[in-house]
């Protein structure tokens, strides 16, 4: 779908560290791009590791899984710092659904592009009202590249950077697939958001 930025080169050939983050709505194609990159690098026999948040078992507890169906074996991990522990020596780190870490997962990815590794880091940037989801504003301004990705308005068919919830819950984190979200643009959103301002 996309070519990445730079397939980055691995540890034992030099590699500097680089931050990737691709973000955007729900159902925009973060996680089936975030799985492409990382198996373009085990093509390179590039040592890749894979977290998502131990909250997310939508699909499955261990996989990380696309609205499609795509797949790829991942560890999920309770608290940010566990990656630090767990990545070793790979050469690639791939985390899905970083919206839902807290703002340690900021240090943590800073350390891990430190040693030289390539993060890839995939999540939602705005919440159900389209406001900024922290961490991920934080981390798309220290990466070294950002992807935008769209997913298509369910109202008018128009590219959507935002997610609907259709329920009338609150609560900032609510997981949820179709039954629970829209994929909208910001005309079809906002008809329906009056509330936010
Ligand atoms: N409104 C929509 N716009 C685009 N793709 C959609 C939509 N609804 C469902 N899909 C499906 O979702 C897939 C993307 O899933 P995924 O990569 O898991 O997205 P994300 O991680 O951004 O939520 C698309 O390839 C498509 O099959
Ligand atoms: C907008 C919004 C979403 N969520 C939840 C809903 C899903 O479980 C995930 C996003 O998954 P996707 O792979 O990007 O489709 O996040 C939430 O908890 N709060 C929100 O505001
Ligand atoms: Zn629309």
């Amino acid at each position: 779908m996309f070519i990445e930025p730079s397939i980055g080169r691995s540890k034992s050939s030099g590699g500097k560290g680089q931050i990737e983050v691709i973000c955007g709505s729900m159902f925009s194609g973060k996680t089936e791009e975030l799985i492409r990159r990382l198996n373009r690098a085990k093509i390179a026999r590039q040592k890749v590791e894979i977290f998502k948040p131990a909250v997310d078992k939508r699909y499955s507890d261990s996989d990380v899984v696309s609205h499609d169906e795509t797949m790829i074996r991942s560890t999920p991990v309770d608290f940010a710092g566990d990656i630090l522990l767990l990545s070793g020596d790979c050469d690639v780190i791939g985390i899905d659904e970083v919206q839902f870490f807290d703002e340690e997962i900021i240090t943590v990815v800073q350390k891990l592009s430190r040693q030289g590794k390539r993060i890839i880091l995939a999540g939602l940037d705005m919440d159900f009202e389209g406001r900024p989801f922290e961490p991920m504003p934080s981390l798309m301004a220290i990466a070294e590249f950002v992807t935008k990705v769209h997913a298509i308005c369910m109202k008018c068919g128009d590219l959507a950077a935002f997610s609907f919830r259709l329920s009338d819950s609150k609560m900032k984190v609510m997981l949820g697939e179709k039954e629970a979200y829209e994929a909208r643009c910001r005309k079809c959103f906002f008809e329906e958001r009056r509330d936010v301002t």
